[in-house]
């Protein structure tokens, strides 16, 4: 027994047998859509993944992977990695981050609580600054959570309100910046109205500006901190809205990757840096973009690049967003709180986990998908002596449609020589390249790189089959299979000089599930009674395939046994 009373100890299956390595492979980014010339999965040569499929129905399947399935607010979410891997890790579905943050604005809560009031100290003589994404792509954030925020924080006593934003087109169309600028332009203006000093004080695409991620490029989240913190950056612009047509107009531009730039007032003083006795909250609710500005706004030791001058603040992140770092210490809503999760219990009955990712540079590096995801949001290790993390690491300082190939097959290689080496029980891979290509937009870089994820499952199948293994291969959400923004009834949406409007986000398909292999008992086969399964039943899953039952509040399994 462990806490609580709480028992580690996995029921063993009544039929399938223990000691099959089991190969877990996500490729990141990869639906399941009709076939034209927009879905890049189709376009590419895809083999493996084609066989895979002629197993239908018995051993490949299609799983919801967005909205509610996944636990986001409404089934016109799509999906995403950190809600998509949690389902995988966790075999439940818990109300995810941009739920809760609804709920808390909704019922009021949010104010309520020590976070709110904690940063509310500040109002009287300091200002309150909001740092995030602008967009309403719900994946990280919301333009909505931050509107109501903005009016419940001024209602409650902010006089002096600076919101620092971050240029999307990554999760929403290329471009849609202006329109949120504007929007966010004329709440603002309306807060004025009523004697709020409020203003958008800082700017930057977010892949160039403040959202890296697992410690990829400190130089990303410095331009931020220059600009945010200490009001310096290269553009100078009386306001956002200028700011953002200008630097979209210079060559090349994009939303993902505008330059850093700071809102100036008629004597070129910047309108709004950091200064003693301010609040600051992170409006982010997705955790891994927003974990490099935490510490560097949290903590006192920090060497990750020179800060210049740091302000006394108080400090609040819309979540928490690591538990185990317990970073930030202060925040406005509690995250979801993902326990016992597959790969602990695994670990706790014996299985040595073997995650390998790839860590990619001027963004992603998805290191953390198949890990600190998987995990519930977790980093490091349940047990060292049985998990080992490989990080492959990526071209660094490009965007990946100059390179798709990234490091599918280098993965792929240190996959199949940790089946080979007889000493993992699971090994876990995250392909990257269908997604991160597929969010350059770039449809023929997007078309190598689903080829190649497709080469990178064959070695690790190959391996599978050399071991006398089982694999499981899925993946968290769509994105490579649709590449054009579509109308209601499907028909690609045209720009107004006739071109088609490129879909840089991951979409609301499904995805594929496949199971095989050698060590696969003869008679395993996907039920037929479970009607709409989505990512969180392939945890119970692969426990069976481990030849253990899942504990009884996961997610039913996708698989049953026939006696052969
Ligand atoms: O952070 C990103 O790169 C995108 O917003 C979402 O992509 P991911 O969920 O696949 O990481
Ligand atoms: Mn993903
Ligand atoms: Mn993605």
């Amino acid at each position: 027994m462990g806490r609580s009373g709480l028992s580690w100890t996995l029921p063993d299956h009544p039929k399938l047998p223990k000691g099959k390595p089991v190969a877990v492979v996500v490729l990141d980014g990869w639906g399941e859509a009709n076939a034209d010339q927009y879905n890049c999965i189709h376009v590419a040569q895809t083999p493996v993944m084609d066989s895979l499929k002629n197993g239908a129905p018995e051993k490949w399947r299609l799983v919801k992977a967005h909205g509610t399935a996944v636990g986001l607010p409404s089934d016109d979410d799509m999906g995403n990695s950190e809600v998509g891997h949690n389902a995988l890790g966790a075999g439940r579905i818990f109300a995810q981050g941009a739920k809760l943050v609804d709920q808390a604005l909704a019922s009021g809560k949010i104010y309520e609580g020590d976070g709110f009031n904690y940063i509310k100290e500040s109002f009287e003589n300091g200002t309150l600054h909001l740092i995030g994404l602008l967009s309403d792509g719900g994946v990280h954030s919301r333009l909505d959570q931050l509107q109501l925020l903005l009016k419940g924080a001024s209602e409650r006593g902010a006089k002096r309100i600076r919101v620092h934003i971050l240029t999307d087109g990554r999760d929403v169309l290329d471009g849609s910046s202006v329109g949120f600028v504007e929007t966010l332009e004329n709440d603002l203006s309306e807060l004025r109205g009523k004697g709020v000093d409020a203003q958008i004080a800082s700017g930057g695409g977010r892949m160039y500006v403040t959202m890296d991620r697992y410690e990829n490029d400190w130089d990303v989240v410095k331009r931020g901190w220059d600009a945010q913190v200490l009001g310096e950056a290269p553009y100078k612009f009386k306001s956002a809205l200028e700011a953002v047509k200008t630097l979209r107009a210079q060559p090349n531009a994009n939303d993902q990757y505008l330059p850093p730039f700071v809102i100036v007032d008629d004597s070129g003083k910047p309108v709004g840096p950091v200064l003693d006795g301010d609040a600051v909250v992170t409006i982010n609710f997705r955790a891994d973009r927003m974990v490099m500005l935490a510490k560097a706004l949290e903590y006192a030791d920090f060497d990750k690049f020179d800060r210049v001058r740091v302000p006394k603040i108080r400090y609040a992140g819309m979540l928490q967003y690591d538990g185990e770092l317990k970073l930030p210490s202060i925040y406005l809503v509690s995250p979801p709180e993902i326990d016992r999760t597959s790969g602990e219990y695994l670990v706790k009955n014996g299985i040595r986990t073997f995650a390998c990712r790839q860590s990619c540079v001027i963004e992603t590096v998805k290191f953390g998908h198949v890990t600190f995801f998987w995990n519930g949001n977790r980093s490091g290790y349940f047990d060292e002596s049985k998990e080992e993390y490989v990080e492959v690491p990526s071209d660094s300082g490009i965007t990946f449609n100059v390179a798709p190939k990234m490091k599918a097959l280098e993965i792929a290689e240190k996959a199949r020589d940790a089946l080979l080496s007889g000493k993992f029980d699971q090994v876990r891979v995250n392909l990257p390249n269908g997604d991160m290509v597929g969010h350059t937009g770039d449809i023929e870089a997007t078309v190598v790189a689903c080829k190649v994820a497709d080469e990178a499952v064959k070695i690790i199948l190959d391996a599978v089959e050399q071991v006398g293994g089982i694999y499981l291969v899925t993946a968290d959400h769509g994105n490579a299979e649709d590449m054009v923004k579509r109308n209601k009834s499907g028909k690609p949406l045209l720009d107004k000089n006739g071109g088609i409007q490129i879909l840089t986000s991951h979409t609301l398909q499904p995805v594929p599930v496949a199971i095989g292999g050698p060590g696969l008992h003869p008679g395993v086969k996907f039920r037929t009674d479970i009607q709409t399964p989505g990512l969180a039943n392939v945890a119970a899953t692969v426990m069976n395939l481990h030849g253990f039952e899942a504990p009884s509040d996961y997610e039913t399994t996708l698989i049953e046994v026939a006696d052969n």
